[in-house]
């Protein structure tokens, strides 16, 4: 009885101890190299087979490999690049799409797309029957939606590999598709039909890539879940670089697009390579065999149960159980607890964020790119005319939004507790109006009044930027509201927001077009 005592004695000092030294996610933590030398007793509690103990003392001392080159980062910031490829493919060529369902000038150039007042006007009054970009948008955002929630059921019955390396794979066939298009001559329906199936499955196969990396990610230290999302915001940048220089290359339209459509193949098929070099470096095999739990089983250690269970439970018989095991590289006394976690109850706490999110993916997709897309230059120059949408839309929202996303490294103004995220969030409506009146051909009930260029500059530089800081604010909040063992649920109900958020905005892009 007095040698229990004791023994127990020795577990409140170290609590305390380590306590103070970090106490995250239920688990008191020991930096590394404090293990071997301060929780001693603890050590003589925890019921460790020599085995067991040289098995963690290598694999915490010497075997945790580093990032060489920090290569994993790099292969996590070009699949996110990868995710949002095809999505800002499409969109970026926008023009080349209307060129093509514009029935009345097959042979034109659609590089003189913005000069020729002709063109651009048959675009409306005929490329846009089909409402291209509106379809563009929403066909692109629902399959994210429903594919979002059907990944939270396919990840149990197909492996995270086979789902990976699939989706890439049927990506690049999609890819492949649309550059064999370009050079194919068909009636404008049928180009129509076969772009709207291709935009469907290419962004049904991005979200279910989309969230088996972010899954993946849940092995990884934080860091490389905000390289995978600066890869997403580079995407972007990247469709709207390749888009410009395919332009100014001076090529007819076929060759011009096809060069275009060739990048993202070469993009993806760069990706591909990438994930399988993943399985190969050290580094990345370290946390990738935590899934497994045939690996994950040689450093995991039931303690002396009876004894500090006892000490952790307060009462013998519940959940509780006491393990030593590795996170992060670092050894860990863990107490492991059956934690039933509600949705509901997540639910309750992060609504506010929630709606934050799906508010600001609504705004920004009901005008971009459906609406700001049309809007034209009103200079007679026309180098500054043919490349003034594709630079003051594409190019700027994509480098601004993906600066307001970085923002939220230095701030998260006004924090987690400020109950009026989704008001100011509401404020960005402010934009619909004044987008929807700036310079755009072929206005049924609006008349134009930001007429000069510079408006609309201004516009799309305040639009992208906010847009950036609604969206990554509350995907930052988030998780800092709920307790260490929700914010799994919290990411899956953030994703399926953000799914929600886009597809509302796309939905709501039809009702203004039709007000324009
Ligand atoms: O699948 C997606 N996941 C995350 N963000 C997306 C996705 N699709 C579009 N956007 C975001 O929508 C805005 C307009 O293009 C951009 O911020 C882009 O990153």
């Amino acid at each position: 009885m007095a040698a229990t005592g004791g023994k127990l004695n020795s577990v409140r000092e170290d609590r305390t101890l380590t306590q103070n030294l970090l106490q995250t996610q239920g688990f008191w933590k020991y930096p590394r190299d404090s293990l071997f030398s301060a929780p001693d007793s603890l050590r003589r509690i925890i019921d460790l087979s020599p085995e067991s103990y040289s098995t963690i003392s290598r694999m915490s001392r010497k075997d945790e490999p580093n990032d060489k080159y920090h290569m994993v980062a790099v292969i996590f910031f070009i699949l996110g690049m990868g995710t949002l490829l095809p999505w800002n493919f499409f969109i970026t060529a926008i023009p080349y799409f209307q060129f093509r369902l514009n029935p009345e000038d097959p042979a034109g150039n659609y590089s003189d797309l913005h000069v020729n007042e002709t063109s651009a006007e048959n675009i409306h009054s005929s490329g846009d029957a089909f409402n291209f970009n509106n379809w563009l948008t929403l066909l692109a955002q629902l399959p994210l939606l429903l594919c979002t929630l059907l990944n939270s059921f396919l990840y149990q019955c197909i492996p995270e590999r086979v789902r990976i390396v699939g989706s890439m794979v049927s990506i690049l066939f999609l890819f492949i598709v649309t550059a064999v298009l370009v050079t194919i001559e068909m009636s404008a329906q049928s180009f129509f039909d076969i772009t709207m199936a291709t935009v469907w499955f290419i962004n049904a196969f991005c979200a279910i890539l989309q969230g088996s990396l972010f899954g993946l990610l849940a092995l990884f230290p934080q860091k490389y879940s905000s390289m995978l999302l600066s890869g997403q915001g580079m995407a972007g940048m990247f469709a709207a670089v390749a888009m410009l220089l395919s332009m100014s290359s001076g090529a007819d339209h076929r060759t011009t697009a096809l060069g275009y459509f060739i990048t993202p193949c070469v993009g993806t098929f760069i990706s591909i390579t990438c994930y399988l070099l993943l399985y190969r470096l050290e580094f990345a095999q370290f946390y990738l065999s935590k899934s497994n739990s045939q690996v994950s089983k040689n450093y995991e250690v039931e303690t002396n149960t009876e004894l500090l269970n006892k000490e952790i439970n307060g009462d013998p018989g519940t959940e509780k159980k006491a393990v030593l095991l590795l996170k992060d590289g670092e050894a860990c006394v863990a107490v492991e607890e059956k934690q039933h976690v509600s949705i509901c109850a997540v639910l309750k706490k992060i609504w506010i964020m929630a709606l934050t999110l799906v508010i600001g993916f609504t705004v920004t997709l009901s005008v971009f790119p459906a609406i700001t897309a049309n809007v034209r230059s009103n200079t007679e120059n026309e180098s500054w005319a043919k490349f003034f949408n594709p630079v003051c839309c594409f190019l700027l929202f994509n480098i601004m939004d993906w600066v307001g996303r970085s923002i939220t490294s230095y701030t998260l103004w006004p924090g987690p507790d400020c109950k009026y995220l989704p008001l100011l969030a509401c404020c960005r409506i402010i934009f619909i109006p004044l987008f929807m009146l700036c310079n755009i051909p072929n206005h049924n009930y609006l008349t134009v009044i930001f007429s000069n260029d510079a408006w609309f500059i201004i516009f799309m530089i305040l639009f992208s930027m906010s847009s950036g800081y609604c969206i990554s604010l509350p995907m930052c909040l988030a998780p800092k509201k709920v307790l260490p063992h929700e914010s799994e649920v919290t990411g899956a109900i953030m994703t399926f927001f953000l799914a929600l958020g886009l597809s509302l905005g796309a939905g709501l892009s039809f009702l203004l077009k039709a007000l324009l």
